[in-house]
């Protein structure tokens, strides 16, 4: 396909392709050439208002900034990709934006938010059988969990993702769940190492890097998720770095950090991998007593992180200035840092509860929008019965009964049962008019419609045709039964009390009946009913 023009329409061909060549270059290592054609497909689809490509345009646009660690965009682009596919009923459609969804609100500190998407992300593909989909969102959940510190739960999600990975079809690899494992424990080390005082076990962390390593071996860097290689690469590279810092090799620590640091600068751009890179720089420092750069390097982690917006490890990195301050006795210094940790908690508290304000809004605008799809549904039903009613006698209408007719005159039960037409015709009644009103005219219209209605069968359809004309479909009833039915409807019209409508009043009905032949049209069976009618409303004139 050759490179489209932004405003050049695009046809849903032409739109599938640059999705599809979007998801190779992310594959490829490519988001940013990724991007390029998302966005370009997006620009496409919203011109042509093709929704499914503009729910994958946005979601593949939200995976790319998560990627290219631009986690605000990415957030409000996979919410907008969200909306859309929930508004498509597209379930797995929806819980992979969810999960991208998920993964930026963590990174972000938006806890409620990132558990209950990637919840949702879970549940919206739990019926689909084990595969990618699935266990992305368990992946999303478990780092969603472990981002808000709730390190059991996101044990066991993360164990829930591994299980889908094994019992895929074919099997996924548990790569990057064992990474995402991994990066919680070191998380949850960190962490517990700033209450106590002390790092704890790492057993736990250098046996979750052992089986990483080991997978790599197995079946490479790959991630379930496109683009990941070259990530994947470097944080084996650091968490191996990690393990020989706190086992005291330093040596090993900055050989395995240089490797990572070849690795993420494959990747495009400044990304959170380098505000890893920074712990573990600080990490090392510390280690080996070098405290004034311990702290630089917590600092600059602190900056880079805010630039990468990775609120996360923004406050890790304040964690560790405090825990440098202490450990230097700078009770002041510390003091400090917690400051500017419970500011930057506040900060993200406030944009926390403004995208969930955006998220109530968007739930209203989806309610009106489904209210507004009711409305207009039954406004269309309304109009499609009115459309086949009369509107004076509320009986079928000429419509409803062509319809009606020509259905069981085309079916092919036609050739075993017989269908009739009654054509009838109030006589004179242009007298009712003239001489009693125009009301009593349009009364006595509504007397006869009821006549036939009540003496016809459910399965046969009365209809006005115009002015003083009905017409009654026998649709299963032969010539000489639909006679007998008209006989009693004229009875019933000469037995009526007219004279209560008003006095003096006398109405009379002629009918015609014909047997609809095989071939007949709705026409050619009308207008041997009028023929009788006529014949009968000559005889009427001459007795
Ligand atoms: N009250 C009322 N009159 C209508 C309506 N539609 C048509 N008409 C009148 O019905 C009359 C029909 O008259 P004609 O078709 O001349 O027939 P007729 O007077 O019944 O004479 P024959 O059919 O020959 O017995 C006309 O005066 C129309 O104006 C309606 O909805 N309500």
């Amino acid at each position: 396909m050759t490179e489209t023009a932004l405003s050049d329409p695009l046809s849903p061909h032409e739109l599938e392709s640059l999705l599809t060549r979007a998801h190779h270059a992310l594959e490829a290592g490519r988001p940013d050439r990724a991007r390029v054609l998302a966005q370009r497909a997006l620009v496409g689809a919203e011109a042509c208002q093709h929704r499914p490509s503009e729910a994958q345009a946005l979601a593949c646009l939200a995976y790319c900034d998560w990627l290219a660690s631009r986690f605000r965009r990415a957030h409000g682009t996979s919410q907008r990709a969200a909306h859309l596919y929930q508004m498509l009923g597209d379930g797995p459609g929806e819980s992979g934006a969810l999960s991208t969804l998920a993964c930026s609100a963590s990174v972000l500190g938006r806890h409620e938010e990132a558990v209950e998407a990637a919840l949702l992300a879970v549940r919206l593909v739990e019926a689909l059988p084990p595969g990618p989909q699935r266990v992305v969102a368990s992946n999303a959940l478990g780092q969603a969990y472990a981002w808000s510190r709730s390190f059991d739960q996101a044990a066991e999600a993360f164990e829930q993702a591994e299980q889908l990975a094994a019992r895929a079809d074919p099997p996924v690899s548990p790569l990057q769940i064992l990474l995402q494992r991994t990066h919680a424990e070191a998380l949850r080390l960190g962490f517990e190492r700033f209450f106590k005082g002390c790092l704890p076990d790492t057993s736990r962390f250098e046996s979750l890097l052992a089986r990483c390593v080991q997978q790599a071996h197995l079946s490479g860097a790959e991630g379930v998720q496109p683009g990941l290689l070259a990530t994947h690469r470097a944080l084996l590279s650091m968490f191996a770095s990690l393990e020989a810092c706190w086992r005291g090799e330093a040596h090993l620590a900055q050989r395995e950090l240089a490797q990572a640091r070849r690795w993420s600068d494959e990747l495009a751009g400044q990304t959170w991998l380098q505000v890893l890179e920074l712990w573990l720089e600080c990490e090392l420092a510390w280690d080996q007593s070098r405290l004034g750069h311990a702290v630089q390097c917590a600092a600059l982690m602190v900056d880079t992180a805010i630039e990468v917006e990775h609120e996360q490890l923004a406050c890790v990195g304040h964690l560790l200035l405090a825990q440098l301050h202490e450990f230097q006795g700078d009770a002041r210094g510390a003091l400090e840092d917690l400051k500017l940790l419970r500011r930057r908690e506040e900060l993200i508290r406030a944009e926390s509860l403004e995208s969930r304000s955006r998220v109530v809004k968007w739930q209203i605008e989806l309610r009106e929008h489904e209210q507004t799809l009711q409305q207009l549904e039954a406004s269309s039903q309304q109009l499609e019965r009115l459309s086949l009613e009369d509107a004076l006698t509320g009986i079928a209408n000429r419509r409803h009964f062509e319809l009606r007719m020509s259905e069981r005159l085309r079916s092919r039960a036609h050739a075993a049962r017989p269908a009739s037409i009654a054509l009838i015709d109030v006589d004179h009644f242009k007298q009712v008019n003239d001489g009693h009103s125009h009301q009593v005219g349009d009364q006595v219209l509504c007397a006869i419609a009821r006549i036939l209605s009540s003496h016809v069968r459910e399965n046969d359809l009365p209809a006005r045709l115009a002015g003083d004309e009905f017409v009654v479909a026998f649709l299963d009833s032969d010539e000489r039964v639909a006679r007998q039915v008209c006989d009693r409807i004229e009875a019933a019209v000469m037995a009526h009390d007219w004279h209560s409508l008003s006095p003096g009043l006398r109405v009379s009905i002629s009918v015609g009946v014909s047997q609809a032949r095989p071939g007949d049209t709705v026409a050619q069976a009308m207008h041997r009913a009028d023929a009788a009618m006529y014949a009968a409303k000559q005889q009427r004139r001459r007795a």
